[in-house]
């Protein structure tokens, strides 16, 4: 995206932001809370249209993309938006008839640990089962491109971990995957490049390397970010 400008009203919630990921590499986007990475991806999925900017997805503008489009683009967001009265497993099964070469569902449920709730609906699963259902979902049509917004927040450390492999995976697949984040470690498990977003700005990006430079990760978000802050 480039030069991005969305307003709620008074707020600018995004003030000029320009980032891409490519593919085969996971992009990790951090920023403090309300800085705009939720406003960013959702933009990118066509979800929200933007006041200024311009943004390509695969080279289509996601706003009022089609379903060719759309069924190369994998999302995971932060409220799910999963139907409540399904069962998770019927769910993933229902979504991987959508598309030509599903992955394989049986295999996802297991890593993902879904089989342990299999018979509950979503509507009663904890915020951590429904998060690994929304991930399956995210990656059940083997996706070309995928936003995964905090896929880990709340998650158990096992599920943390498994998460962090398929994630891994799936960009050494050939996936361009963007994955929001609050949590250093992960960004520097996972991320090939990372775009730090402060305020509606990019504020870095780079690859790991040479966003963290010498002083580290941590170091150098505190430093950007109170900086952004106090400007
Ligand atoms: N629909 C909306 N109406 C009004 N303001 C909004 C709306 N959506 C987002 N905002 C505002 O836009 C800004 C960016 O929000 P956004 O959810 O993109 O932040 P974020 O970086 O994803 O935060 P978090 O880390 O908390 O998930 C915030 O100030 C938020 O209050």
């Amino acid at each position: 995206m480039d030069g991005v400008v969305r307003r709620f009203g008074a707020v600018e919630a995004l003030r000029g932001l320009t980032w891409s990921a490519r593919s085969g590499e996971v992009t990790c986007v951090l920023g403090p809370n309300g800085a705009g990475k939720t406003t960013g991806v959702e933009i990118a999925v066509g979800l929200q249209r933007p006041d200024a900017g311009t943004v390509r997805v695969l080279g289509a503008d996601p706003w009022g993309a089609g379903a060719a489009h759309r069924a190369r683009v994998g999302v995971m967001l932060q409220d799910g938006g999963l139907p409540q009265s399904v069962r998770p497993v019927a769910l993933l099964q229902h979504l991987a008839r959508f598309w030509e070469r599903p992955a394989d569902v049986p295999a996802l449920v297991r890593r993902l640990g879904i089989e342990d709730f299999a018979r509950t609906t979503v509507r009663r699963l904890s915020g951590g089962q429904r998060q690994r259902v929304a991930l399956a979902g995210a990656l059940v049509g083997r996706p070309e491109v995928a936003f995964l917004d905090e896929p880990t927040a709340g998650l158990d450390p096992h599920a943390r971990r498994e998460v962090h492999s398929i994630i891994a995976e799936t960009a050494a697949g050939g996936c361009a995957t963007v994955v929001t984040t609050h949590s250093f470690e992960e960004a520097e498990r996972l991320a090939d490049r990372v775009v730090i977003v402060v305020a509606g700005r990019v504020v870095a990006d780079g690859t790991l390397a040479e966003v963290a430079g010498t002083e580290g990760l941590e170091a150098t978000y505190f430093r950007l970010a109170d900086s952004e802050v106090v400007r």
